[in-house]
């Protein structure tokens, strides 16, 4: 749907050199707020300073950290491929013109419909690589007629990361577990799959402190892919070795003004270290790393009040736009875009959203310039985890997205829902936009309670 359909007003392009306050300001002039803003210069460098740690290794970024078509074409352009992690982003990686050969489909406890379109894909582009962390997402892909490329993920029971939420290296749920990795892989090569790699993830936003964490798991992927690559080749049925083993990403980045960047060349060291020799191509599997940094949210304040011992700043993003706050007790830097609030006094804020939830909190007395109505904040490092897990809880509208292309000009990469596309999914077919082959209102059918 266009800018006109939607309603949605098409805003002036602009032309923009950095990142001032006074070119944020003219953005959410221009889009309103609540916006997110997406530096795609900022995620060229980033990839080129995990391409330069990493030479010679593959970079698949991980598109649930900010699956915007625009990202995913910048990527792709700078070299990487692309992690998908369901049939949508798989879509979205196709649609971006991401080829076969660059596209790895992890999944999850993959719903039927996920496989089916994932299968389908593979079909259309044979060099496209499927990852099952089950023995019955292997016994699916064979009963949907596909024996192509397979990776296996393992449960290698070590988890690292910035919450204990996001440490998946540990959780049962994810991979294979590792004591039957081995025969797990030799049988699948056995019903024919074309077994390429192994993978496994300890988790998100690993910093420094976890190196020995890393360490420890990256030895055990080494361990585990010579393993692999020695009972692969001595199989009856004897098929080549693995082409790759991914580690998966977790990279964590900086989110307090304190705190110092993920030492890349320690990491990249210690990983190349740890795995040992290995008859194949390491991958990672970045997502945070390479866009957290470079996307802000814009949001307006609409009502401050005092309230004993802080003031609560109320704005227009909530924990619907951006729920890392409220999920994980996240922190993100927030900043007064106003020029004068560099010479306001600071006093003790708590900057809460509109939702109906306690846990719909920004930040709780933190030391900010004195807010007023009206005022314009931004909340940086929103590039990852950001739009992708916002929602439209309350019935509240998700925000736009607008991207700072590489040439200086910003424009609207994703329009903002309107209270229309609230109650469209609601409509009747014919009566509104239902194009789907689900069944939707106005078809009802007799069920016995
Ligand atoms: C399988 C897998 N790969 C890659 C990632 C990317 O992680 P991050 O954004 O921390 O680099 C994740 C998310 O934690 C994941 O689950
Ligand atoms: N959503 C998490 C990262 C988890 C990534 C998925 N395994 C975050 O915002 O930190």
């Amino acid at each position: 749907m266009s800018a006109a359909e939607s309603g949605v007003p098409n805003p002036p392009v602009r032309r923009l050199g950095d990142w001032s306050a006074s070119h944020l300001r003219d953005l959410a002039d221009d889009y309103g707020t609540s916006l997110y803003v997406l530096d795609l210069e900022r995620v060229r460098e980033n990839y080129e300073r995990l391409e330069t740690a990493f030479p010679e290794s593959e970079i698949m970024f991980a598109a649930k950290a900010n699956a915007l078509g625009r990202v995913l074409e910048t990527l792709l352009e700078a070299g990487a491929g692309i992690e998908c992690a369901s049939a949508g982003e798989l879509v979205r990686a196709l649609e971006a013109g991401a080829p076969g050969e660059r596209v790895h489909y992890t999944a999850v406890n993959p719903p039927a419909t996920d496989l089916d379109l994932a299968v389908d894909a593979a079909a259309d582009n044979h060099a496209l690589t499927i990852t099952a962390g089950a023995e019955d997402t292997i016994d699916r892909l064979e009963e949907r007629g596909y024996d192509g490329r397979l990776c296996l993920r393992v449960n290698p029971g070590i988890g690292a990361g910035h919450h204990k939420k996001v440490r998946t290296g540990a959780d049962a749920k994810f991979g294979v577990p590792a004591n039957r990795a081995v025969e797990t892989a030799v049988d699948a090569a056995e019903r024919g799959f074309d077994v390429v790699g192994v993978h496994a993830h300890v988790g998100s936003g690993v910093s420094s402190d976890d190196l020995d964490a890393h360490r420890e798991f990256v030895s055990r992927m080494g361990d585990l892919a010579r393993e692999v690559n020695e009972a692969l080749t001595a199989a009856p049925d004897a098929q080549a070795g693995l082409e790759f083993v991914d580690v998966g990403g977790g990279f964590g980045v900086p989110y307090r003004e304190d705190e110092a960047p993920l030492d890349l060349e320690a990491v990249a060291e210690a990983t190349r270290d740890a795995l040992g020799e290995v008859d194949a191509r390491l991958t990672i599997e970045p997502g945070r790393y390479l866009v957290a940094d470079a996307g802000v949210l814009l949001t307006r304040v609409n009502t401050v009040k005092d309230a004993p011992e802080t003031t609560v700043v109320g704005v227009d993003a909530g924990m619907t736009t951006l729920a890392r706050p409220a999920m994980y007790g996240s922190y993100h830097p927030i900043r007064n875009l106003e020029a004068n609030a560099v010479d306001r006094p600071e006093t003790p804020q708590t900057v809460t959203g509109p939702i109906c939830e306690s846990s719909d909190v920004f930040c709780t007395d933190r030391s900010l310039p004195e807010t007023a109505r009206g005022d314009l904040l931004t909340i940086g490092n929103a590039g990852a985890y950001g739009y992708e897990m916002a929602s439209t809880y309350n019935s509240r509208p998700r925000p736009a997205s607008v991207v700072l292309e590489a040439d200086g000009l910003a424009t609207l990469s994703r329009r903002r829902e309107t209270l229309e596309d609230v109650v469209r999914l609601e409509r009747a077919a014919g009566d509104g936009e239902v194009d789907s082959d689900e069944p939707n209102r106005g078809s009802p059918r007799e069920v016995s309670r």
